[in-house]
């Protein structure tokens, strides 16, 4: 080393190479050496600002019961008037939990993008881990291989375009089913709400394993299942001092348990008959199979036979009565997931359009440019339906059916806008209110489908947009999104291209709700179809 290094510092002896041979390797250990001080450095800061990054704004509370006295059940209404007062994200201790709601799409984004790994586990409250056999479903399982394994089989083998493409006749021919049951109450009150669910369940059914509900026995059966259902999203809503103070939880005060456990009752019952009726070949006095339809190619197998069929590789040490267990609670996510809230939507927008006439005409009339009169929707007009697409998109900017989202646990401390969030905490992303924050939507509470044609690619389901996410984003974003948006535009442009549709006279429309897993109506909406086809046989085509 010549005498110039050694005055110079540290960082001449890089300039002072005295063959071009060393140079490199001379600068590769210099930037090493950087690079280790400045991530040591960095790495160092995050643990000093972690370590003093406050806890969010909050309420206070009474000591021991913090917040839960003054929570109530409606939550969206509530978080939305504390959000008005706390800003952005606040904290609520509820018992011995601590819950964070965040209001703002900056900070959603921290959540479900910049740090969407260290979010993605869940925390199931008592009524979601009866419901789903011990969280073994794939929208309680916390993250891990089982997790991922389940979720890519849902995606990859049942939610693919291929698969859904595979099985549009099974679904069609309930939507008409549907439809031809509607021309026959041509005139009289219909339930919009129990229609849809009834269409929902049948034609997830078909898909799943060719069967649908038939009868009387089978049409009771879809009305009993409707408030199963209800009954089930209520309950997974319901604050529950069970899950606050987990000493107290044996004695189930509120009976949320209790009810659960009956929920859970029925619907295994029902799931249980739906495996057995689609492993043994036979069916029952309420459902009817169809004969071979989905069975034409692989493509064309039943998501049912493809759950069976595959070697469900959990990466874990299940005897095969768990694995019963796994599958049932995947179809309890499929049927009870893909349909209420299908259905919810059904109803929401349908109530938007009676309550909106001239919206109304102009899905009428943009149905009427695409198809043609006296013409059946089928899925390939759906694209083509744009106005219909934005007052859907508008609908559920609205009235986002999960409105906070499932909620989300961090695996370990971390900060979000410059707060602690600790580990173990549950997180809900306020869509509710960032759907309708005046500082991000121009006049928000008014129904104006037309804001998502002014710029069509700013907005789409997929949840890149933090301001717009009713179906959530990141890794744990909605696993039935494909189906649920062709559902749903199918059978909205189905009932709006095939009938007139009118309130019964001296009703009022009114748009109130009511909290729940999934926020529906207040009141079911009521409307009495008349048939726009020029022939009664066009209602009966399959
Ligand atoms: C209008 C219809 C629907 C809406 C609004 C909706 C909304 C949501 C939301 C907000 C989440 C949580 C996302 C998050 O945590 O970021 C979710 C999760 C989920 N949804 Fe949907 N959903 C709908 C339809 C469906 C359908 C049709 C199915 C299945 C057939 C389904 C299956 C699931 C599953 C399995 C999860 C859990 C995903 C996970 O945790 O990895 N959903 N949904």
């Amino acid at each position: 080393m010549s005498k110039g290094d050694s005055d110079g510092g540290p960082w001449l002896w890089l300039q002072h190479a005295e063959e071009a041979n060393d140079a490199i390797p001379r600068a590769t250990v210099t930037l090493l050496v950087a690079a280790i001080t400045a991530l040591g450095f960095f790495a160092w800061f995050r643990r000093r600002r972690d370590a003093t990054a406050p806890l969010p704004p909050g309420p206070r509370g009474l000591p021991f019961l913090g917040y839960l006295p003054f929570l109530g059940t409606n939550l969206h209404r509530k978080f939305a008037e504390l959000a008005e007062s706390y800003g952005p994200i606040f904290k609520l201790q509820l018992g011995s939990k601590l819950y964070v709601v965040v209001n703002s799409p900056s900070l959603a984004k921290e959540i479900v993008r910049d740090q969407d790994m260290t979010f993605a586990n869940r925390d199931p409250n008592i009524a979601a881990s009866i419901i789903t056999y011990g969280a073994r479903d794939i929208a309680f399982s916390s993250q891990g291989p089982y997790w991922r394994n389940l979720r890519k089989l849902f995606i990859r083998q049942i939610m693919s375009n291929a698969s859904l493409d595979a099985c549009y006749d099974l679904r069609k021919q309930e939507v008409r089913k549907g439809l031809s049951d509607l021309h026959r109450k041509s005139g009289v009150p219909v339930d919009i709400g129990e229609w849809a669910l009834l269409i929902l369940i049948n034609a997830i059914m078909a898909m799943l394993w060719g069967g649908t509900l038939t009868g009387e026995k089978g049409e009771a059966m879809g009305v009993e299942f409707r408030k199963v259902v209800t009954k089930l999203m209520g309950l997974l809503g319901t604050p529950n001092v069970s899950d606050f103070f987990p000493a107290l939880a044996w004695l189930d005060l509120q009976g949320v348990e209790r009810d659960m456990k009956r929920v859970h009752h029925w619907l295994d019952d029902f799931i249980q008959s739906v495996v057995d009726c689609a492993t043994e070949g036979r069916t029952d006095e309420m459902f009817e199979q169809k004969k071979g339809e989905s069975k034409t190619n692989e493509q064309k197998k039943d998501f049912l036979q493809i759950f069976l069929d595959l070697e469900m590789d959990l990466e874990d040490d299940q005897s095969p009565t768990d694995k019963n267990g796994a599958l049932k609670a995947i179809l309890t996510d499929i049927v009870v997931g893909g349909t209420d809230t299908v259905s919810t939507m059904v109803e929401w927008v349908m109530a938007e359009l009676l309550h909106k006439r001239n919206v109304m005409s102009k899905v009428v009339h943009e149905l009427t440019v695409v198809l043609g009169e006296d013409k059946m929707v089928e899925e390939h007009h759906l694209p083509k339906l744009k106005y219909l697409d934005a007052v859907i998109k508008e609908t559920f900017r609205l009235h986002p059916p999960v409105s906070l989202l499932v909620p989300r646990t961090p695996h370990a401390s971390c900060v979000v806008g410059g707060f602690t969030i600790p580990k173990g905490s549950n997180i809900f992303l306020n869509m509710a209110y960032i759907h309708k924050d005046p500082r991000i939507w121009d006049k928000p509470l008014e129904f104006r489908p037309e804001r998502f044609l002014e710029n069509p690619s700013e907005y789409d389901l997929s949840g890149n947009n933090f301001k717009y996410m009713p179906f959530g984003s990141g890794r744990r974003i909605c696993a039935g999104l494909p189906l649920a948006e062709r559902m749903l535009t199918y059978v909205l442009a189905s009932l709006l291209h095939s009938f007139e549709w009118e309130l019964p006279l001296g009703t009022e429309l009114e748009l109130s709700d009511k909290f729940g897993l999934v926020v529906k109506k207040m009141n079911p909406l009521v409307a009495i179809p008349r048939p726009r086809f020029s022939t009664p046989e066009l209602y009966m085509s399959r």
